[in-house]
């Protein structure tokens, strides 16, 4: 008789990803890259639950916002209207992920814990760079009447966290890109024209309560001239303030040194070569302050508001690890997000961080690969999930 050397197939297959969109995209933004990586690398067939199709489709434009279920990229998508339905045994995969802490329907849970063999659940965190996230990352929270217990699952900035996600092809996609100078022609097809793409390049992703009209009055001043380049729909007040005209793609204007010129909400995966064309980001939420340092570029962030202005410990956490910071980045973080304690002069602080871009650039790229080093966020949680499995 042979003895069966064969390694193990991995048994987890299936997985259930449930999303609400508690408001943007950022929620469906990161749900959506997670669903479309599982089953491009790992083969692990996704149902992904998801309560607003809309905003869903703002960033994927394929999606049919009136369909129950529909395939998309290989994925399962399930509008989720709070069915608390029957669920049996048989309705639950290997794993379940619940993001942000949604709650997700108690007949869905009695289901699992009527499974033979438990799935493996999960309650994926929000990004932080505080210090206790550590403590806290892989903690199981055991169900307090089922058999079954939920693990919290972090994403982070060193080995002692989940890492950040990233698609296994993503560098080299990324390289090709700049080797290529594809941006040029990607650019163009978004009809920025020869002329503004010479000038200094910014991507404009912020809430409505950034400081814009300061800043875009202080661009105007800049010592070289800039291209700002924003999606439609961000920013909309301080936009249409400027350019005197309602928002619509193509809209464009210049005044002094800055060009304001208005781009389509651009599908997900654009997003990124918008990221990866512009010399300096402003991004937000968690989903593009990511992909802002896979993009290897100096970038501001505007955080997400929290009571009791949270945002702001959150904001200070992550400038304390940033490797690249320089003072007056750090000041320019804190001043777009009202987290400063003296007024900002964004004409001299612009002036300053536009001579150190070269520095930042270079800085960013090292902080990308030490980023890289920590492992995808997806790869992570697998490999901890297998462990679980009897
Ligand atoms: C500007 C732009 C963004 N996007 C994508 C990139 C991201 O996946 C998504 C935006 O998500 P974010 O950057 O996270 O920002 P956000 O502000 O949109 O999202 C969120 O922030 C979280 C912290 C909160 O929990 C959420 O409730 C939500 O507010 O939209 C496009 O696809 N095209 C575009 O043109």
């Amino acid at each position: 008789m042979h003895q069966d050397i064969s390694v193990p197939a991995n048994p987890l297959k299936t997985l259930d990803l449930f999303c609400r969109v508690v408001d943007n995209y950022g929620d469906i933004g990161i749900c959506w890259r997670l669903a479309r990586q599982l089953v491009r690398e790992h083969g692990i067939a996704v149902r992904l639950w998801v309560d607003d199709l809309a905003s869903f489709k703002r960033i994927w434009p394929e999606v049919d916002p009136a369909a129950e279920v529909q395939q998309l990229a290989g994925v399962t998508v399930q509008h989720w209207r709070g069915q608390d339905g029957a669920f049996t045994a048989a309705d639950i995969p290997d794993i379940v992920i619940e993001f942000f802490g949604c709650e997700i329907p108690p007949a869905y849970v009695e289901a699992m814990a009527q499974r033979a063999v438990k799935p493996v659940w999960f309650n994926l965190e929000g990004l932080s760079a505080e210090q206790w996230v550590e403590g806290c990352h892989t903690l199981p929270s055991p169900h307090r009447s089922l058999k079954l217990t939920k693990y919290f699952f972090f994403p982070g900035f060193n080995e002692r966290t989940g890492g950040l996600s990233f698609e296994a092809d993503l560098e080299a996609r990324r390289q090709t890109f700049l080797r290529e100078n594809r941006a040029t022609a990607f650019l163009s097809g978004l009809g920025v024209t020869p002329q503004e793409q010479e000038n200094l390049k910014v991507s404009l992703f912020c809430y409505d309560d950034a400081p814009l009209p300061a800043l875009f009055d202080a661009w105007q001043h800049a010592p070289r001239a800039i291209t700002c380049l924003v999606p439609e729909g961000v920013a909309r007040g301080a936009v249409e303030a400027f350019l005197g005209t309602p928002i619509q793609p193509g809209a464009a204007a210049t005044r002094g040194a800055l060009t304001v010129r208005v781009l389509p909400f651009l599908p997900q995966t654009d997003y990124d070569k918008l990221l990866w064309s512009c010399d300096f980001n402003f991004v937000r939420g968690e989903d593009s302050f990511v992909r802002a340092q896979w993009a290897g570029k100096p970038f501001i962030w505007n955080i997400y508001r929290q009571d009791k202005n949270l945002h702001h410990t959150k904001l200070n956490a992550f400038l304390k690890i940033y490797e690249p910071v320089t003072p007056a980045l750090a000041d320019a973080a804190r001043a777009w997000n009202g987290a400063n304690h003296t007024e900002v002069d964004w004409q001299a602080s612009w002036q300053v961080l536009q001579g150190e871009l070269p520095a930042l650039t270079t800085a960013a790229e090292d902080w990308l690969r030490k980023l890289l080093a920590n492992g995808d966020f997806l790869a992570n949680l697998l490999k901890f999930a297998a462990r679980l499995v009897p």
